[in-house]
């Protein structure tokens, strides 16, 4: 990987100016690089997230909220350092952050503020993502598609189609990705994917990014890269944080922050440097060349005796680090700045960014502002040594202020909009109807290029096509086979109705993931990505379909007229698409293993009631309501019509007797002489259209139940 630790950092032009680099950052150096810049990242603010007695609890057995997992934890998480959640297994990390990711809204008690004003959580969703930990990425698509998906979906028309390649150019050579742009995702390495899970969501520069267990499943080596390509992003002023078990001691040192949580509270925040000294003052000293990750992770376990809450005190009392409590003199100062007073003493402003670097003194509440008097300010100040206990940890902070209106900011998200870097009328960057036409032409490429969606079932459709042809042949014009023909009617709706629904079952449930990582990513809607898959598959069902009833129809001698065809098309097309409309509810309400075996067995009950099986008149009055929901009897009924209804003549007769030589006798006998084929063909559409929107309040229904 051709990266230097400052690549990203110094030449994003995200935070640009204005920032001071810590005084405690590691240096990341992989490969000598002369910094480049990643001129087409679009500018965004830098942002500090802060939560203060974040309690969340669940309900366990009958008692609601019978276990608490979170225990009023606090802190905050700064924008230009790297932030690593530890803990135990079980300890409550992923649940701290899934509820600072926003993909957990319920059941929580607590704050989360965002410089210093409450957590829009609309807004806060456009200015973050949240990696996985199984990168989710579609497998049939190269690194260059991928990103050009992403570029397509993320920026706005304001960026013309060679900035977007020249954005996606600068972010592969940067993460080292430039080589394998043609290479399928599904064969790049772990490290790899981590990589490019990564390159999708930079696309937009989102300045806070989550990982969770970014180093899961990698070697030591690809671990390293992976936490420096963080330590990167977080140089360049975004707030990076991670979940992590355990990291190496190589690998800690580079993080900047430390949240440890055990048993859902708090036991450290603070800078890695000073976790060992602290733990020290508390007679927990860290054995010589033992890991302090291990260290901290063996006291939460207990291994050193009951320290927990010794701990949790000494962290509320705000003995380690200027990050404890709520409270932090300079950053309040400045958050309830309302107005440049007398004492402002601007040193640094940069007008052309709209940002203005100052050194603050706490208690000299100086505030600076850009000449313009609006726009987001950016501020590097050093704390008040004596007073927070700490010695010359400088931090940065970024307070959204609209100077010109001198009234205090009190919405982020509004300041935020004042400058043009967000836009909160819009939920996403491009319209539905784009977002439509990207996924649909995404869906369109994964559909060409899967061997079993598409050529396996080509291959089905013929081959089973010329089977039931020969097996059936040439017995639709003899009086003497009808019972056999009507057989044949019957088996096209099963065959149809298996195909269609069980490949929509198998392959639906595993887009999932990458639906739910994009959506909440905030990639597109669910509507218009529904509605893409939606139209996606219709065409290639219709020539399946087409191709399959055309060989079947002509070589087992239906009645040769175009009207009784396409009739009998239509049918046979109406039932593909209704059993494929099934497949999507049943994928879209449970997983694969579940799908498969319930979708056949639910179907029984419209097989046996199709009028098939059972003429309708035969069939028990209080079952009879089965029927009418059946839609293979619609889809039956209606071929059976189109074959033997519209004053069809006589059918020639192979032996002495026919008894159903006149096709009137066959519909009396399956009592559908005064069946209206447009029935049939409305029930259908309507059965399909209720199916179509089932599956996407299921699909809707799903989405908020796993956020
Ligand atoms: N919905 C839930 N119902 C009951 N218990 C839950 C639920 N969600 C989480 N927990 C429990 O909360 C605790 C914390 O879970 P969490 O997944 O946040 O831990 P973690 O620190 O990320 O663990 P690991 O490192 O093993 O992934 C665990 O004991 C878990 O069993």
């Amino acid at each position: 990987m051709k990266l230097t630790g400052d690549d990203i950092a110094d030449a994003d032009g995200l935070l640009s100016s204005g920032r001071r680099k810590s005084s405690s950052a590691v240096k990341v150096t992989i490969t000598p690089a002369q910094p480049r810049t990643l001129s087409h990242l679009p500018k965004r603010p830098p942002v500090d997230i802060a939560f203060s007695d974040l309690t969340y609890a669940v309900s366990e057995g009958r008692k609601k909220n019978g276990k608490t997992i979170l225990k009023s934890v606090s802190g905050r998480l700064r924008s230009g350092e790297l932030t690593a959640i530890m803990g135990p297994s079980g300890a409550g990390k992923s649940t701290l952050l899934n509820i600072l990711t926003g993909y957990r809204t319920t059941g929580i008690q607590g704050s989360i503020t965002i410089n210093g004003h409450e957590r829009n959580l609309s807004q806060f969703r456009k200015l973050s993502c949240y990696i996985m930990q199984d990168n989710q990425l579609h497998s049939n698509l190269t690194v260059e598609e991928a990103m050009q998906v992403a570029t397509a979906l993320k920026l706005g028309s304001d960026v013309s189609k060679s900035e977007k390649e020249e954005l996606i150019q600068e972010i592969l050579e940067t993460l080292g990705l430039a080589e394998h742009v043609k290479t399928m995702t599904s064969n790049l390495s772990g490290g790899q994917k981590k990589r490019l899970s990564i390159a999708l969501e930079l696309v937009n520069n989102p300045p806070i990014m989550f990982f969770d267990e970014p180093t899961s499943g990698l070697d030591s080596s690809s671990c390293f890269q992976c936490i420096s390509l963080l330590k990167s992003l977080s140089r360049g002023g975004r707030t990076i944080i991670c979940t992590i078990h355990q990291p190496s001691a190589r690998l800690f040192e580079m993080f900047d922050h430390l949240y440890t949580l055990a048993e859902g509270q708090c036991v450290y925040q603070g800078s890695t440097q000073q976790l060992v000294p602290f733990l020290g003052k508390l007679g927990l000293a860290c054995p010589s060349y033992h890991n302090p990750a291990s260290f901290i992770i063996e006291v939460s376990c207990g291994e050193y005796g009951d320290n927990i809450r010794k701990l949790v005190t000494a962290i509320r009392n705000g003995k380690n680090d200027i990050r404890t409590g709520t409270s932090f003199p300079a950053l309040e100062a400045l958050n309830n700045t309302t107005a440049p007073s007398n004492n402002v003493k601007l040193t640094n402003a940069q007008n052309g960014n709209n940002i203005v670097s100052f050194n603050n003194d706490a208690n000299d509440k100086d505030v600076a502002a850009d000449k313009k008097g609006n726009g987001i300010m950016l501020a590097s100040f050093k704390s008040n040594e004596k007073e927070n206990g700490i010695n010359g940890d400088a931090s940065q902070v970024v307070i959204p202020v609209d100077l010109s209106s001198n009234e205090k900011s009190d919405n982020v998200a509004a300041s935020l909009l004042d400058s043009g870097i967000v836009d909160t009328k819009r939920r996403y960057p491009v319209s539905e109807w784009k977002q439509f036409w990207v996924v649909l032409k995404r869906t369109l490429l994964f559909s060409r290029r899967d061997w079993t969606l598409m050529y396996l079932r080509l291959f089905a459709h013929i081959l089973v096509g010329f089977l039931i042809g020969a097996l059936y042949y040439n017995i639709g014009n003899d009086g003497a086979k009808v019972l056999s023909n009507l057989g044949f009617l019957f088996f096209n709706m099963l065959f149809l109705m298996y195909t269609s629904m069980t490949i929509t079952i198998l392959s639906f449930p595993l887009e999932m993931p990458v639906l739910l990582k994009e959506s909440f990513n905030r990639w597109y809607s669910l509507r218009s990505y529904y509605l893409a898959i939606t139209v996606s598959d219709l065409p290639f069902q219709t020539i399946f379909c087409v191709i399959y009833v055309t060989i079947v129809y002509f070589m087992t001698s239906q009645p040769p007229e175009l009207e009784r065809f396409a009739m009998f098309l239509s049918a046979c097309l109406l039932i593909a698409f209704v059993a494929q409309s099934v497949g999507l509810v049943v994928g879209a309400a449970m997983n694969v293993q579940n799908g498969v075996f319930l979708a056949p067995v639910m179907s029984v009950p419209f097989l046996l009631f199709s009028g098939f099986f059972v003429s309708f008149d035969a069939i028990p009055i209080y079952l009879r309501w089965i029927t009418y929901l059946s839609y293979i009897r619609y889809g039956f009924e209606g071929t059976a019509l189109a074959t033997y209804s519209f004053a069809r003549k006589n059918l020639k007769c192979s032996q002495i007797y026919c008894h159903f030589k006149d096709p009137k006798t066959t519909l009396e006998e399956l009592d559908m002489l005064d069946k209206d084929f447009r029935i049939d063909i409305v029930a259908l559409v309507l059965i399909f259209i209720v199916l179509r929107v089932s599956a996407f309040v299921f699909l809707r229904w799903k989405l908020r139940a796993a956020h």
